[in-house]
């Protein structure tokens, strides 16, 4: 048996939770991908996370509980992905939505590309790159990171990614109040969201950014 098969329940009632309605194909993928983290972690060193409750936890629902904020999105960027995370669940999740994954670690972007050709991922593209310097040939709606940066490095490593009336979507733990008084000029904050992941005892906050 697989070592996510006993979290499947857990993953469908976390989703239903979310209020995301999932089909039992897409929660299987979410799963297989799940496993293709834990199978290849040792030889990527892609997260801290080995527990397979936590994958479910820490990663898919912590991933998916921003999808109802993004549901205007249609094309999402992905900075600093290291294992594809916030990106592949939600790229699994809404196959409509075009999702590019920067990540500068070239193994790292590796595995990401083996998870794509894995789990089918035709609306899924790694990009081995730094954010800085990438120059895509049209911007985004929505640009997203997890664990990457300050909001200040955010926005200036990120900000030219984002297209006119887009945004910058910062998942973060506790309200970085800290970081909001040191946006940089010609962003402020749009939106603040505290978020509820179920089956995880922590405070996350999805921060909303637009030019000014
Ligand atoms: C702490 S990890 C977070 C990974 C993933 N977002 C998650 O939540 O599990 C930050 C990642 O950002 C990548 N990174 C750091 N600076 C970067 C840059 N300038 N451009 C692209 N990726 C970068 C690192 O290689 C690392 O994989």
């Amino acid at each position: 048996m697989s070592a996510l098969a006993p979290y499947a329940g857990q993953l469908a009632e976390g989703l239903a939770a979310l209020g995301l309605e999932v089909a039992e194909a897409t929660r299987a993928r979410l799963l297989a991908y799940g496993e293709l983290l834990l199978k290849w972690n040792r030889v990527y060193n892609l997260t801290a996370i080995r527990r397979p409750q936590e994958v479910v936890t820490h990663h898919l629902l912590d991933s998916l509980a921003v999808a109802p904020w993004l549901d205007k999105v249609q094309r999402l960027a992905d900075i600093g992905s290291g294992g594809g995370l916030p990106g592949i669940p939600l790229a699994i999740l809404r196959p409509e939505l075009a999702v590019s994954s920067v990540e500068t670690v070239n193994k790292k972007a590796s595995f990401q590309q083996q998870a794509k050709i894995e789990l089918g991922l035709g609306n899924f593209q790694p990009i081995n790159a730094r954010v800085e310097n990438l120059q895509p040939e049209l911007p985004f709606d929505g640009v997203i990171s997890r664990a990457f940066s300050s909001l200040g490095d955010f926005v200036q490593l990120a900000g030219h990614l984002v297209a006119e009336g887009g945004a910058l979507y910062a998942m973060k733990g506790l309200r970085p109040d800290e970081e909001l008084g040191a946006l940089p000029a010609g962003w402020t904050l749009q939106a603040m969201h505290a978020l509820a992941v179920p089956g995880l005892d922590a405070e996350r906050h999805l921060l909303v950014l637009v030019r000014m």
